[in-house]
């Protein structure tokens, strides 16, 4: 077998730099030692073209002008690309054929009329000299190159030069299968089909943006798709490839590192997907016959459709019920009237006698298909297929799988198709652990989350199948949308420039798409509107996720609801960080709780905020500015004053009272506020610019603490009756409180089983990192939940 490969190339501007240069390229890395290039007519080039034959046709003046023209910018741009002598001989040579254009437009101009063979001529005139620009330029790049002929290149049965330009004669559309049949002909290895478009994927990628390339198919594979309307695949070109059992590349010149699809004999057994993809043909109708009469009478199926053939009406699908008592058939939507008439006409005595009742016709539906080989035989695609269809509220019409069983066809209403394609597509393509994920608050921890994903992605979807698609991102008054993903490394452009008005119904609908298999929503603001949400969110199949205390300390009645829903639904509310932000200490009680001990007393530093602020004053710099610094790192609530109010303990304590099952509200608890009453009321900014009036309060109570030989440090207890509070205490300086320092939270849990040595947890318990990590662990979580091996 002669080491050659072939390569059509369509609708691709060959005549630029760039495109030279990425064509030597994909010459220069392509294995093959010969290589031969079908050039087709480049589309701009030959409206160009068309457009001045009727001109000359229509004895247009402007005519000479633009001739001119052209000849400017063609010689234009062989100077620009080619070297002295290489472009001297390339420009002599479209000097003659400009010549010769010039004879065949007068004669045009003469007889007003364009004849099939002047356009002949002047196209491949055209492709002339594009082949000698590509040609030269490839010599140029020490690649050995030739041009010839599409007739002549009839005649070769070897190619010697590196590479061999072929052109003209080659109508639009019709280089793939020239380039095959030349592939055949002279024992090439493969050929490959250049595009401009894309690369040939599992379905409609502009439906579904998460669809996948196709990586290998079978002739019959490729041949059912190209029917069901997908793009990219030309079935007459792959008749030549086929009967000299070819190897042949789709792919696309937009991705040049790609390597797209193989085509081969045994392309069936190479992707372990038994379907290969899903392909749609819009705009169909289905034609209706029914009649008891037509039940065990012989001929009729075959009358009808001969009748459409003598009609010239494609078929696109057909369909009988076994009782006989009716067909439908598809047929493009614009034959609808015609096959009615057409099959009326042909049962009229049928109709007359009303052994056929109807034949009608119903617009305005789709064909989709599935296409797969190894489908065949193998119980429960189909089944998968219609209950992927029917879970996504889709009726399906008519149903049909061809004899080859290299497809299953539904008809379904045309406006049903992109919910129907991306169903498909979910179940049978997506990771079993796909999750759809919004997030509302791209804030400090959203951010931060945002980024920790971005890192982590590929490596959780290669080593756990984790695949986290984030679908939607708002913060208080936008919202980006995506359907397939918005890439968490780069999604504040993309927010910048694209984000819309926040409509929070459209957010929930989007994430909880019902063909991704799993829906997360992660609240990161602090919210109570959302946090009021979350119950809906988990009743329409969405799990949730939040450092948001707002639903832990909601009114007890809702809380409660909020942890049935989760228990009826099996959808997850999971709230590690609303205390000690990434330390465990949720699942640490849980745990002790669900173990049976007995938790008799909390006690600890829960707020980071404080913590800082308390370890880190000394009189020196006013609490103030301290205030200012901890908004600054990110530890504090948006509000400040959330913490220095101790409303923040406060919620913390009550969370964790609530998960030793004791009902309370915040409200009914003492919490000490440290923010001075003339502070209370006024705005987030005002509060900020006005901190000072905070610094007598705890320049006091510091100095007291000192005379004591004490740190102030601010805590949250839960009591053995259950019983919370939040208040501003001092320990000496023995007292683990008193020991530590930054944000560290000290949390000590005294139960039945850590009686005489509370169990302590400790570290830091606020700051953008930790928080976002810890809902981050949350995340892996909810994967281990839906059966990730982590
Ligand atoms: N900062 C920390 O160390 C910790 C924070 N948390 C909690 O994390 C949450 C977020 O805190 P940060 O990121 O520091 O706040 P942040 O102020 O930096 O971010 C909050 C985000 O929420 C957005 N937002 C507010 N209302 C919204 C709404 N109704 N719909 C959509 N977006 C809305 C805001 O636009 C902003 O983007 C809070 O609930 C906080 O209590 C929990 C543990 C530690
Ligand atoms: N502002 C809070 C953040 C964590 O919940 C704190 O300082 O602890
Ligand atoms: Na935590």
């Amino acid at each position: 077998m002669n080491d050659i490969r072939v390569h059509a190339v369509e609708s691709i501007n060959l005549v630029s730099q760039d495109g030279l240069e990425k064509l030597i390229r994909i010459l220069q890395s392509s294995g093959e030692a010969h290589q031969v290039v079908v050039l087709a007519p480049f589309t701009d080039v030959n409206l160009e073209l068309n457009n001045l034959l009727h001109v000359a046709m229509q004895r247009d003046e402007r005519l000479w002008s633009m001739q001119e023209q052209r000849f400017t910018r063609w010689t234009a741009l062989v100077e620009d690309l080619l070297a002295v002598p290489a472009g001297t001989k390339v420009l002599d040579r479209i000097k003659q054929g400009f010549a010769d254009m010039e004879d065949i437009l007068r004669s045009i101009w003469l007889v007003q009329e364009i004849s099939e063979g002047a356009k002949r001529y002047a196209g491949a005139l055209c492709d002339s000299w594009v082949a000698d620009i590509a040609c030269h330029w490839a010599n140029l790049h020490d690649l050995s190159s030739n041009l010839l002929g599409y007739a002549d290149s009839q005649k070769k049965h070897s190619v010697e030069e590196a590479v061999l330009f072929v052109y003209g004669a080659v109508k639009d559309g019709q280089s793939e299968y020239a380039a095959a049949s030349l592939a055949a002909q002279l024992g090439a290895v493969g050929v490959t089909f250049w595009n401009n478009s894309s690369l040939l994927h599992n379905a409609d990628h502009r439906e579904v943006p998460s669809a996948l390339v196709i990586r290998s198919l079978s002739y019959a594979e490729a041949t059912e798709l190209s029917f069901f309307g997908a793009p990219i695949i030309h079935s007459h070109a792959l008749v030549p490839a086929i009967a000299a059992s070819l190897d042949v590349q789709l792919r696309c010149w937009k991705e040049e590192q790609d390597p797209g699809t193989i085509i081969s004999k045994h392309g069936d057994q190479i992707e372990p997907n038994r379907v290969k993809g899903f392909s749609i043909i819009h705009d169909i109708a289905l034609i209706n016959v029914e009649g008891a009469g037509m039940s065990g009478v012989i001929g009729i199926a075959s009358r009808l459709f001969s009748a459409m053939r003598k009609a010239s009406i494609s078929v696109v699908l057909i369909s009988q019920a076994s009782s006989e008592y009716s067909i439908c058939f598809a047929v493009p939507e614009h034959e609808a009237e015609r096959a009615c008439a057409t099959a009326k006409k042909e049962f009229a005595p049928e109709l007359e006698a009303a052994s056929i009742q109807s034949i009608e016709a119903e617009t305005g539906l789709a064909v989709l298909a599935a296409v797969g080989q190894q489908m065949t035989g193998q119980a429960g695609v189909a089944g998968k297929f219609f209950s992927s269809l029917g879970k996504a509220g889709v009726n399906v019409i008519a149903i049909a799988q061809g004899s080859s069983e290299t497809n299953i066809s539904a008809v379904i209403k045309g406006s049903d198709s992109k919910k129907a394609l991306r169903a498909l597509h979910a179940r049978f393509f997506l990771s079993k652990r796909a999750i759809s994920v919004g997030l509302l608050g791209p804030g400090n921890i959203g951010g931060t989350l945002l980024q920790q994903i971005s890192k982590e992605t590929i490596r959780l979807k290669e080593q756990f199948g984790l695949d986290i698609h984030i679908r939607g991102i708002a913060n208080s008054r936008k919202m980006l949308l995506d359907q397939d993903g918005i890439d968490p490394g780069d999604w504040k452009e993309r927010f910048e420039n694209e984000a819309v008005e926040l409509d929070q119904d459209l957010f929930t609908r989007h994430i909880g798409a019902t063909y991704f298999p799993h829906s997360l929503i992660i609240d990161c603001t602090t919210s109570s509107q959302l946090a009021e949400q979350y119950v809906s969110w988990l009743e329409s199949g969405i799990h949730v996720i939040t450092p948001n205390k707002k639903a832990g300390t909601a009114p007890m009645e809702y809380y409660q609801r909020l942890l049935e829903t989760s228990m009826r639904t099996g959808k997850r509310f999971l709230y590690e960080t609303t205390v000690g932000a990434g330390l465990p200490i949720i699942w640490t009680l849980k745990d002790l709780v669900q173990t049976g001990d007995t938790v008799h007393r909390i006690e600890g530093i829960v707020s980071g905020t404080l913590a800082w602020l308390f370890s880190s004053y000394d009189g020196s710099v006013p609490f103030s500015a301290l205030v200012r610094q901890a908004k600054e790192m990110g530890y504090t609530e948006p509000d400040p004053r959330d913490d220095l109010s101790g409303m923040d303990v406060g919620r913390k304590t009550v969370i964790l009272a609530r998960e030793l099952g004791y009902s309370l509200e915040v409200e009914d608890i003492p919490i000490q506020s440290l923010v001075p009453e003339s502070l209370d009321g006024c705005s987030p900014s005002e509060f900020m610019e006005r901190l000072e009036a905070i610094d007598p309060v705890i320049e006091a109570a510091y100095k007291e603490a000192v005379a004591k030989g004490e740190k102030l440090r601010y805590v949250g207890i839960v009591d053995e009756r259950g019983n919370c509070s939040a208040s501003l205490k001092s320990y000496a300086s023995d007292h683990p409180f008193a020991q530590a320092s930054g944000t560290d939270n000290v949390i000590c849990f005294t139960t039945d089983r850590y009686l005489s040595q509370p169990l302590v947890i400790k570290g830091p318990g606020a700051g953008r990192e930790v928080t976002a990590g810890g809902v981050f662990s949350d995340i892996l979580r909810l994967a281990a939940y839906l059966g990730a091996r982590i």
